[in-house]
């Protein structure tokens, strides 16, 4: 004997209805999206927005480069490079000069862009040299960065890499900061790239940065930690910030 549930006709009726108002809703909801999509990316499959990665240091950009080849970290944007040696700026405070040096790298481009500023820390140091690296590099070499810390027990150190990336002059400044904890050892491996020979990371395995190959770096550094962050952000708000750019430049022409 076939039951029929008192509940079954009404049932069968509101299916039928919601099909009929549900396929419908979708389908719009799916052109409206796919509309949205073609209007600021063009054919989807060209013409992305481009951002333009702004720094003077080439070894800087092969890393970047590198790292938004790996297959998590593709942007929703096409990025494009110019190399402007911005001027230095000082203060102790990593995020700031990071934010200050994306307002001036936007000037320059007169559109979206990201720098990055890097700051090696030594806690002995109470976290000098930090964005002062690049000098103290410059002026005392490898040696000098080692005998900083004679006479203190502690030579634990910090990398710290601060992405800052804004849609063009006088917009907000959005910044990503990434870390990785070490050492700092006399310098061991290649001498391609900065304090990397005398960074000896805790997570390395015993490497220094300069004696690991650019796998190896990228995993656990401090320019990926950071720029992984970044590329969250722009994947999150990839609409909000496309329709901000067209709007952008609907404006100025
Ligand atoms: O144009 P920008 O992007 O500012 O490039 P820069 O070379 O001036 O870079 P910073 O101002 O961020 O200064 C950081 C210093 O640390 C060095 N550096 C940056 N990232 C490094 C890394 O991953 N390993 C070793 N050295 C690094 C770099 O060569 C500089 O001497
Ligand atoms: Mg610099």
């Amino acid at each position: 004997m076939k039951v029929v549930s008192r509940h079954s006709l009404p049932l069968a009726f509101f299916l039928y209805r919601a099909d009929a108002w549900i396929v419908p809703q979708l389908s719009k909801r799916i052109a409206i999206s796919s509309r949205f999509l073609t209007s600021f990316y063009g054919s989807m499959s060209s013409e992305l927005p481009a951002l333009t990665f702004v720094t003077g240091n080439k070894k800087k950009l092969e890393e970047v480069k590198h790292i938004l080849s790996s297959n998590g970290n593709k942007l929703p944007f096409d990025v494009t490079n110019q190399k402007i040696d911005l001027p230095e700026l000082q203060g102790d405070d990593p995020v700031e000069i990071a934010k200050e040096k994306c307002k001036l790298a936007a000037e320059q481009v007169q559109g979206p862009c990201f720098t990055e500023d890097t700051s090696l820390c030594f806690y002995a140091l109470n976290g000098l040299p930090g964005p002062y690296i690049k000098w103290f590099l410059e002026k005392c070499g490898h040696d000098g960065l080692n005998k900083m810390l004679v006479g203190f027990n502690d030579n634990s150190a910090y990398a710290q890499t601060v992405f800052a990336f804004t849609i063009g002059p006088g917009h907000p400044v959005e910044v990503f900061d990434g870390r990785t904890e070490g050492k700092i050892v006399p310098p061991r491996g290649s001498l391609d790239f900065g304090w990397d020979p005398v960074f000896e990371p805790l997570e390395g395995n015993g490497k220094t940065y300069a004696e690991m190959n650019k796998d190896e770096k990228k995993a656990i550094s401090h320019r990926s930690r950071s720029l992984a962050k970044l590329s969250a952000y722009l994947s999150e708000n990839a609409e909000s910030i496309a329709q901000d750019l067209s709007t952008k430049k609907a404006r100025s022409s």
